[in-house]
C-alpha cells in the first residue's frame, strides 16, 4: 500500500467554527427528505421498476416522509413515466411534496419541466460540482464560470416555474461540497439564493452533499456550521445535509451537522446509496429516538420495513445494521444475557417511566422485533441467566438458580459439539430430555403412605434397579418426600442429602400439572437435579427425587 499517493481533500473553513461542539444532543427532528427513489435507485445494479418505484413511494409516505425525491426525471424513461404515475393517478397526498434532481443543464432542465406539469407541490433540486477537482478535471472551469452554471440553472429554474404558474420550491446544492473552499461553496450558494430571493413563505433549499466523505465528521460540522452562519437570506432559507458514507461516518456528519445548523436531512432507508451509501435515516431517526426525542418517522413495523426494502432494491440488510438487522438485539453471551434477563424482570416489578434495560439501547417491542426470537439466543457462550430467561418466558419453567446452572451447561455443551445456536424449543427438549421424569437406573413403580404419630410419615416404597426385580421398602421421615427419599437409600445403600426442593403451577400446561425441582448433593459434594412433571404435586416430587438420583 502507497499510503504516499493520498492527501487531505476537505478544506476547513477560514475561521473556527466549533460552537456546534459545545452541543450534546439533537432536541428536535430535522425535516426528512427520502431520496430512496433517486440516490437510492441510481446506485443499483438493477435500477427498480416502475411499479417498485410506485410501491416503494407508497412506503415511504406510510413511515411518514412530506419530502420525496422521486427521480432524475430527464434520466430514462421510466424516472420521466414514474413521476408522470404519480401526478396522473393523483397518488401524491396533499402534506407530501415531491422533489426532482435536475443538472444545470438547460435540456436536462426543460425536460424535468415537462416531466412536471400538473404537479400541485413540488421542490426542484438543481446541482453542479464545486469541488476543487471537478473544476480542474470535469468541467476544466475557472470558479467563475462554474459560479455561472449554477446562476444560469437557478435562473432557468425560476423563469419555468413562473412561466408555469406554479410555487414550486427550490433547491441547490454545490455538488462535491466536501471538496470544495468552504468560501466558494458560500460564494456561489449566496449567489443562486440572490436568484431566488427565498421569502418566509417560500424558502429555499441549500443542500451541502458530502458527496464523497472525505472528512473526520467534524470537520464536515465546521463547514457546515460556517456555511449555517454565514449565507444570506438564512432565516428562509432551509439548510440541508446529504451525507454519504464513504468513511462510515455518514450517521454522524447528520447528527454533527444539525447540532452544527442544519435543519434537514437527504438519506435514505438502510443508509442504501451510491457507494457505500447514502446517510441511513433510520438509524439518524432511531438515534433520536433512543434519547426520548420524536423522529417524525413511524419505524414500528421494523420488519415490514425490512422485507418491502429487500423486495424492491434486491440488497441485503447487514444482520448488525443498527437498530434493523437480524442480530442487532440478540445476546448469545452468557454475562449479557444474565444482565438482560434481571433488567427484563425490573422493568416487570418497578414499571419505571423510562426504558434501562442493560445491552438493550431500545426496546425491540418499539420496533416490531420480539424478544423470544431476537433477544436472548443460545450457543456455547451462554449461561444461565439467558437459559433461564427463556425456560421462564417462554415455557414457564421457574428453575433454582443452581439447577439454571446446571441446565445451562447442559446447553452449551450441546451447542458447542454440534457447533449450532440452539433454539428454544430444542433447549425445551433438552430440559425434558435430560431434567424431567428420568426413570433409569431408579425406577419407582407405587408408593404409600401412612400417618404416624407427631407429623410423621411412613412410605412403603415399590422400586426396581436397571428393570430388575421390583422390591418394597419401608421408611419414615418428617414428610413424604422425605419418607420416599429414605426409603430409596435405605434400599439401595445410597448417599446424598436432599438440599433443594421447590414446585410451582405450570400456567402454560393445558391440564393443571405441578412441576418440582429437587436437587441432591453426593458426598463428593456435586449437585444433581431433577424435576418431576405430575398433577399430583406429591408424585412430581417424587419423580423429581428419582430423575435427581438417576442424574449422576
Ligand atoms: C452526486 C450525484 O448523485 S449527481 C446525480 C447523478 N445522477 C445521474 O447522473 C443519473 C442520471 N443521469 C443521466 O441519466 C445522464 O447523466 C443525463 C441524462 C442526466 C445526462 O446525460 P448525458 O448528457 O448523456 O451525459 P453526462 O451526464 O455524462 O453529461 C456530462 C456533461 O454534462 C456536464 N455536467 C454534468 N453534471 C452537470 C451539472 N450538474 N450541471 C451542468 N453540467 C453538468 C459535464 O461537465 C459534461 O459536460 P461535457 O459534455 O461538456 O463534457
Ligand atoms: C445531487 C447531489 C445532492 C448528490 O446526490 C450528492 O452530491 O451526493
Ligand atoms: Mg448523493
Amino acid at each position: 500500500m502507497n499510503v504516499k499517493k493520498y492527501q487531505k481533500q476537505y478544506y476547513m473553513p477560514p475561521v473556527p467554527c466549533m460552537d456546534w461542539a459545545e452541543k450534546d444532543s439533537i432536541d428536535k427532528a430535522p425535516v426528512w427528505c427520502s431520496v430512496d427513489l433517486r440516490d437510492g435507485n441510481q446506485a443499483l445494479v438493477i435500477p427498480m421498476s416502475l411499479e417498485q418505484k410506485v410501491e416503494f413511494f407508497k412506503l415511504l409516505v406510510e413511515v411518514g416522509f412530506k419530502e420525496i425525491e422521486v427521480g432524475f426525471p430527464a434520466a430514462s424513461e421510466t424516472e420521466y413515466e414514474f413521476l408522470r404515475t404519480l401526478i396522473e393517478h393523483d397518488l401524491i397526498p396533499d402534506d407530501v411534496t415531491v422533489q426532482v434532481l435536475t443538472q444545470a443543464r438547460e435540456h436536462i432542465i426543460r425536460k424535468t419541466f415537462k416531466a412536471l406539469k400538473g404537479c400541485k407541490n413540488a421542490i426542484v433540486h438543481v446541482y453542479n460540482s464545486t469541488s476543487y477537482a471537478q473544476r480542474q478535471q470535469v468541467f476544466k472551469k475557472s470558479k467563475e464560470d462554474i459560479l455561472k452554471i449554477a446562476v444560469e440553472g437557478a435562473k432557468l429554474l425560476k423563469e419555468l416555474t413562473e412561466e408555469a404558474g406554479e410555487k414550486y420550491r427550490f433547491e441547490y446544492s454545490p455538488e462535491s461540497f466536501t471538496g470544495t473552499e468552504p468560501e466558494y461553496a458560500l460564494e456561489v450558494c449566496n449567489a443562486v439564493l440572490d436568484v431566488w430571493q427565498p421569502t418566509a413563505d417560500r424558502k429555499a433549499i441549500i443542500n451541502l452533499p458530502s458527496t464523497v466523505e472525505l472528512s473526520m465528521p467534524h470537520v464536515y460540522a465546521s463547514q457546515v456550521e460556517y456555511m449555517s452562519k454565514n449565507l444570506k437570506y438564512r432565516d428562509n432559507v432551509v439548510l440541508s445535509l446529504h451525507p454519504h458514507n464513504d468513511r462510515g461516518c455518514g450517521v454522524s456528519d447528520a447528527e454533527m451537522g444539525i447540532l452544527a445548523g442544519a435543519d434537514r436531512i437527504e438519506g435514505t432507508l438502510f443508509g442504501n446509496g451510491e457507494r457505500t451509501g447514502n446517510v441511513d435515516i433510520i438509524t439518524v431517526g432511531m438515534n433520536m429516538y433512543m434519547q426520548g426525542v420524536d423522529p417524525e418517522l413511524d419505524f414500528s413495523d421494523m420488519p415490514k420495513l425490512c422485507h418491502a426494502f429487500e423486495s424492491f432494491t434486491g440488497m441485503s440488510i447487514n444482520p448488525r445494521s443498527p437498530y434493523c438487522g437480524s442480530l442487532v438485539f440478540a445476546a448469545f453471551s452468557g454475562s449479557h444475557q444474565d444482565a438482560i434477563a434481571k433488567g427484563m424482570h425490573w422493568i416487570e416489578e418497578k414499571a419505571p417511566d423510562t426504558w434501562t434495560v442493560p445491552y438493550l439501547p431500545i426496546d425491540p417491542t418499539d420496533i416490531g422485533r420480539n424478544y423470544d426470537a431476537d433477544v436472548i439466543r443460545i450457543n456455547s457462550q451462554s449461561g444461565k441467566g439467558g437459559v433461564g430467561y427463556i425456560l421462564e418466558t417462554k415455557y414457564g419453567l421457574n428453575l433454582p438458580a443452581k439447577m439454571r446452572e446446571a441446565m445451562s451447561y447442559t446447553a452449551k455443551s450441546v451447542s458447542d459439539h454440534l457447533h449450532k445456536e440452539l433454539r428454544p424449543d430444542e433447549i425445551f427438549e433438552l430440559f425434558k430430555d435430560t431434567f424431567e421424569n428420568v426413570t433409569t437406573p431408579y425406577n419407582i413403580n407405587g408408593v404409600h403412605f401412612k400417618q404416624l404419630d407427631e407429623g410423621r410419615i411412613e412410605a412403603q416404597v415399590t422400586s426396581n434397579y436397571e428393570g430388575g426385580e421390583y422390591a418394597t421398602a419401608y421408611a419414615e421421615g418428617n414428610g413424604r418426600l422425605n419418607a420416599v427419599s429414605n426409603a430409596l437409600k435405605q434400599q439401595y445403600n445410597l448417599q446424598y442429602d436432599l438440599v433443594s426442593y421447590t414446585e410451582h403451577a405450570l400456567e402454560q400446561s393445558s391440564s393443571a400439572q405441578a412441576i418440582a425441582y429437587v436437587g441432591i448433593k453426593k458426598p463428593d459434594g456435586i449437585l444433581s437435579w431433577g424435576a418431576g412433571v405430575d398433577p399430583d404435586i406429591i408424585r412430581a416430587s417424587i419423580d423429581a427425587l428419582v430423575t435427581a438420583i438417576n442424574n449422576r
